[in-house]
């Protein structure tokens, strides 16, 4: 297998630039996922990956050899697409042999080859079928098998598993992330769903209008987003982001007052920040408790999911609200409740959107 560095990669589509300065290295044997919203390039740097498209400007490394202008085949690189691009008059065994049989490898090999990928995906039984009579999950296992048969250095991923309904995606994760540990292979792999995202990468890099936003573990991003961006888009339910007014701050800390009038002292450092600024503070729906003093939320719409009951609300001049409490909550549509939340789990971020960096101890500010 092998490492995967992108230096300084630009790419524009004539006079629209859509990727902005991007470098990134990915180790050996590293899950890698691209995340972000609709358009922000994160297809667009797979496929300059794959030698699909030509970038702009900037270096792609394979092992530490310059494949910039190496054509697809020649990178030791395999891709599966969203769309499968299964053969339907082909047999699941001769969709994935047919890459084995444009290099012509012999009957024998091309046997052994995909007898091994067929194992590993469970297809075992399905090598004589065609590509009609599979359900979704098994036709998008077919490709991966053709992709696993070329003995890949790096596997790239579009999207594959948006085509699946949720409960398959769900088994889909499973499946790749078992995968990715018994081929011990680089992989990179393109998603708008941070779910995907969060449960499959070791590393996330996390992409906003062609930019690196955070590169990261799925841990770091969720615990220590260095943006705004970052925050809203990694965990679900989206992070709350409440307007507040700075009170005070001292070289740890910084006085809050949260739209509805709750006040608090966060352990961040203030920065550039100061008394009277506009910043936002950031609160995880699952960082909230039932408690006696807090924030005052009006509950709007209650979801009971059994584990957990989400509620919907608004708090203060109406600004959205939601609570991730577990079990069977003790709360009513309709009914005002007060939710604790602890300073140490708050995030600020400033006018720009980048965060307050963090402090271990709290002191009170003044
Ligand atoms: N061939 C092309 N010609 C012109 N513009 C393009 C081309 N391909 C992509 N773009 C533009 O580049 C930007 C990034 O597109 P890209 O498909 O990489 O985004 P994405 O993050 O993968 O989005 P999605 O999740 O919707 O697939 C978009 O603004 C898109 O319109």
């Amino acid at each position: 297998m092998a490492t995967l560095d992108l230096l300084s990669i630009n790419k524009s589509f004539g006079a629209a630039k859509v990727l902005h300065d991007i470098s990134l290295a990915i180790e050996d044997k590293e899950f890698v996922v691209f995340v972000g919203p609709s358009g922000c390039g994160k297809s667009t740097l797979l496929r300059i990956i794959a030698g699909l498209e030509e970038t702009t400007s900037g270096q792609i490394m394979i092992d530490g050899k310059d494949v910039s202008d190496a054509h697809p085949v020649d990178r030791g690189i395999s891709m599966v697409f969203q769309s499968y691009a299964l053969y339907p008059h082909l047999t699941v065994y001769e969709n994935i042999a047919f890459p084995l049989r444009v290099q012509k490898m012999p009957q024998p090999e091309m046997d052994a080859a995909v007898n091994r990928a067929a194992e590993i995906l469970q297809l075992t039984d399905k090598l004589q079928l065609k590509p009609g009579q599979l359900s979704g999950g098994q036709r998008q296992r077919v490709a991966i098998g053709r992709s696993i048969v070329r003995n890949p250095k790096v596997f790239l991923f579009d999207e594959p598993l948006s085509n699946l309904d949720a409960a398959l995606r769900g088994d889909m994760r499973v499946e790749l992330s078992q995968l990715h540990r018994s081929l011990e292979a680089t992989m990179v792999y393109v998603t708008h769903d941070q779910v995907e995202a969060m449960t499959m990468a070791d590393r996330i890099v996390v992409l906003n209008a062609g930019r690196v936003e955070q590169f990261g573990t799925p841990m770091e991003l969720y615990h220590h987003p260095k943006t705004k961006f970052v925050a809203s888009f990694i965990g679900q339910p989206n992070m709350n982001l409440l307007p507040a007014k700075v009170l005070g701050s001292d070289a740890k800390s910084l006085k809050v007052e949260l739209d509805g009038g709750h006040q608090m002292v966060v352990p961040v450092e203030a920065g550039l920040v100061s008394k009277g600024d506009n910043v936002e503070v950031g609160i995880r729906p699952e960082h909230v408790s039932l408690g006696d003093s807090g924030l005052s939320v009006t509950v709007n719409v209650l979801e009971r999911l059994g584990g957990v009951s989400i509620t919907y609300g608004a708090v203060g001049n109406g600004t959205r609200f939601c609570a991730s409490l577990p079990g069977d909550a003790a709360i009513r549509e309709g009914t005002p409740v007060t939710l604790a939340v602890n300073p140490d789990d708050c995030h600020v971020f400033d006018a720009n959107g980048d965060v307050l960096s963090r402090q271990a101890a709290p002191e009170l500010a003044g």
